[in-house]
């Protein structure tokens, strides 16, 4: 039984709903905004309770010291069509389990062995940008995006399968695409869960389908087959490569180790999950640095410092502390992930709100990120936020990018290490203006990214090309 003793503030469903036909996802941001004054606003969304929480209180309720009253939301089940049952989509005792196998894949200890998978693309990459010349323009998303899935692919399936990962890339990229207008639709006409489920199930199996359902289902399928195909070579071919896929065929428990349909089901999560996000990321924090200059000096300065014009190693990247405030700042700054949406489960009441069991309850992270009570000048870029002793006493819930409590991202170390060595190994050889006049906007899509990407121009850097601007 909850006793609620407060009125939760309200505002209009079908405004709602109209912003967000109109104006796409963006406009959950400003329904927070709406809320000011309040730290939870409720509206109806078809048969649905929404409710919005901005206070990191409350988000610590919902995420971690309550988060058996929540599951993830309907929404998760069009995922679970194409990522079948991974630690995405999944929820109680199965997710628990299997949460604790993978934990140990994902620890510091293990990733510092794929560092040299990782690194290997990314100098390939560097290589055919000073191949390109001394000046030339980039669109940053698109390459940011190219070489993730790069990255991911390298770690996940290991040396020599390269091919296969950018095959499968920009087969996850169609689906990321069709997936986008799926969730708009989803979150608009607010369908109860099991039509979610029966559609994405439709969707998977059905043997004849109008346009555009017909190339998601195409695009499933080519996932699935290559994806299944890296998994029985390797099951036929065993190696002791340390690489993901390796170790989440050896992972097991006392209760046995993955089925090879789990294997599949995580390992395509983790092409999903661990690219689209990182390369946002890079996207903005490339961008945010061509404005604040001199954050970017300080940067090349440091990698310059450690790397002395060599190729970084696992241990470096614990003394690019810079370097990867530069990326936690534009995690802050724009969040790839900027909804944390989820279901409560049974009824219940925070800080006298409340919550009807079956209420969507959404956390608007770029919201949280910019509130002047938890960040001084949150307008402002300032990496030095992420230094290693700064930041003790802010609440440990209003910094979101990876999510918090229970189910945080199990990639984060995967992504922060990632993310540090790009931004060294591109600096070390560039520096990247953005085009004078390019309109950057943020569009938020399944991920927050720029309306028309970010063109930049790449200044390679030779002894008359000095880094600073
Ligand atoms: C900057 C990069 C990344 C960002 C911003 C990010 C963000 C997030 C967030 C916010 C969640 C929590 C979602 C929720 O609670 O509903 C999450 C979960 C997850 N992420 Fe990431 N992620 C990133 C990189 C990665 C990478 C590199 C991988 C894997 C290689 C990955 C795999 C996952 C998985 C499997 C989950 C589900 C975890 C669970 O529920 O137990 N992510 N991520």
């Amino acid at each position: 039984m909850t006793t609620a003793t407060r009125r939760t503030p309200r505002i209009s469903g079908t405004r709602v709903a109209q912003e967000m036909l109109m104006e796409g996802l963006t406009s959950f941001t400003r329904i927070a905004e709406a809320a000011s004054g309040s730290d939870i606003v409720r509206w109806r969304s078809g048969h649905r309770h929404v409710f919005a929480i901005t206070h990191p209180d409350y988000i610590e309720h919902v995420l971690r010291q309550h988060a058996d009253r929540y599951h993830k939301s309907v929404e998760y089940q069009l995922v679970s069509a194409v990522l079948g049952r991974s630690l995405f989509t999944d929820d109680g005792e199965s997710w628990r389990r299997h949460r604790m196998m993978l934990n140990p894949i994902m620890g510091r200890r293990h990733l510092n062995g794929v560092v040299d998978l990782m690194i290997d693309p990314i100098a390939e990459y560097v290589a055919a940008l000073e191949d390109r010349g001394d000046r030339f323009e980039i669109e940053m998303v698109a390459d940011m995006t190219e070489l993730t899935l790069d990255v991911v692919g390298a770690a996940l399936f290991g040396r020599g399968l390269g091919s296969v990962a950018k095959k499968i890339g920009s087969a996850v990229t169609t689906g990321l695409r069709l997936g986008e207008i799926a969730a708009r639709i989803t979150i608009v006409a607010a369908p109860p869960a099991w039509s979610v489920k029966f559609f994405g199930e439709l969707v998977h199996h059905a043997p004849l389908l109008p346009w555009p359902l017909d190339q998601a289902q195409h695009t499933m399928k080519t996932i699935d087959r290559m994806i299944w195909d890296v998994i029985h070579d390797r099951e036929a071919n065993p190696t002791d490569e340390n690489d993901l896929l390796g170790l989440l065929l050896r992972a097991r428990d006392e209760d046995g180790s993955l089925t090879a349909s789990r294997v599949r089901d995580e390992a395509t999560t983790f092409m999903v999950a661990g690219h689209e996000t990182t390369a946002n990321g890079l996207a903005w924090m490339w961008y945010l640095l061509s404005l604040n200059a001199g954050h970017r000096d300080r940067m090349v300065q440091e990698i310059d410092d450690v790397l002395d014009g060599r190729r970084p190693t696992a241990e470096d990247i614990p003394l690019l502390p810079w370097t990867s405030a530069c990326f936690q700042e534009a995690l802050r700054y724009f969040s790839p992930v900027w909804v944390i949406p989820r279901t409560a489960i049974q009824d219940d009441e925070i800080d006298g709100h409340h919550i009807p069991k079956g209420s969507t309850m959404i956390v608007p992270v770029n919201a949280v990120h910019h509130d002047p009570r938890w960040w001084d000048d949150p307008g402002a870029y300032d990496p030095s936020r992420f230094m290693p002793d700064a930041g003790r006493d802010r609440h440990r819930f209003c910094y979101l990018p990876f999510g918090a409590g229970q189910r945080v991202c199990i990639g984060m170390s995967f992504a922060l290490m990632e993310g540090t060595l790009i931004a060294a190994m591109m600096a070390q050889r560039f520096r990247f203006d953005v085009v004078p006049g390019h309109p950057v906007q943020p569009e938020a899509t399944l991920t927050l990214r720029p309306r028309n990407g970010v063109r930049m121009i790449a200044h390679q850097r030779t002894a008359t090309v000095p880094m600073t601007a």
